[in-house]
């Protein structure tokens, strides 16, 4: 490990619906420059845990989370953190994409605005087009900016979600499950640009497919039943993992 600080640490996080405890106690770090993949069988609290670094678990009435995650330090469940910035900082792309019902434009030139980024029209044009050719979508869109974000492809909405969290100007980009819903050549696309985009953000993905995270990422965690059971260098976690339950789950013994 470097004395690099983290950009994001989690310690001791628990997450409750109800009375059932769906995360256990997990602590990891999340580091720039770096795809953190999380594995696991359905329902071992992949998805959950993703979504407490960014606190989108607010958003589900039942859930309760308790344990300490910070970002650059910074406890992000203290009453001081304004929660629409968390959430500009970390941004999400969801397994099915979500864009908004407006045009190609707005869906990148929302968040922008709403968060004061762009003083002018130039500014605003600047950042749309600088998002979507991080996102590998400006040359199919260029000439059609102001069609509906809803009538492209499922790839390129994926494309298109993914350019709406980067026009914010994020320094964490989680990705639930990003490539599911998506054909292998979308897929491929997908996976493509998370390996461009690594250079610039910290990026943690929920991925069902192994060989997807042994393609994009290079820390991997796996969890199991709501516990990580182990964390590391993804190329270890394939080659040599130290715990059987670890073995059992990438040799597809379980799963
Ligand atoms: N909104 C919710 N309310 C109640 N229980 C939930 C909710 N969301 C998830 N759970 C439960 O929490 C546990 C962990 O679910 P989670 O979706 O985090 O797992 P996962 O590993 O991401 O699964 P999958 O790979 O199938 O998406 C499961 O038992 C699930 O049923």
């Amino acid at each position: 490990m470097t004395d690099t600080p983290h950009k994001m640490s989690a310690r001791g996080v628990n997450v409750f619906y109800g009375n059932k405890q769906a995360v256990k106690d997990v602590s990891i770090d999340i580091d720039m420059d770096k795809v953190t993949a999380f594995i696991g069988p359905s329902g071992c609290g992949k998805s959950t845990f993703l979504r407490t670094l960014n606190r989108m678990n607010d958003t589900i009435s039942s859930a309760r989370v308790t344990g300490d995650i910070t970002l650059d330090g910074e406890d992000i469940y203290s009453s001081a953190m304004d929660v629409v910035q968390l959430r500009a900082r970390v941004g999400m792309v969801f397994q099915k994409p979500n864009p908004f019902p407006k045009s190609i434009y707005e869906n990148v030139a929302y968040g922008p605005r709403i968060h004061g980024l762009a003083p002018s029209r130039a500014e605003l044009d600047a950042i749309v087009e600088r998002s979507l050719r991080r996102a590998g979508l400006w040359e199919e869109v260029k000439d059609r900016l102001q069609d509906s974000g809803t009538a492209l492809s499922g790839g390129q909405q994926q494309r298109l979600c993914i350019a709406r969290a980067i026009a914010v100007d994020p320094e964490v980009i989680l990705m639930d499950e990003p490539a599911s819903a998506l054909d292998p050549i979308a897929t491929a696309k997908i996976e493509e640009l998370i390996h461009e985009l690594r250079g610039r953000y910290a990026i943690a993905i929920v991925t069902h497919n192994m060989q997807q995270a042994a393609r994009v990422s290079q820390r991997t965690a796996f969890f199991h039943l709501g516990t990580l059971v182990e964390y590391g260098d993804t190329d270890q976690i394939f080659t040599t993992p130290h715990e059987e339950r670890t073995k059992d789950y990438i040799t597809g013994r379980y799963g």
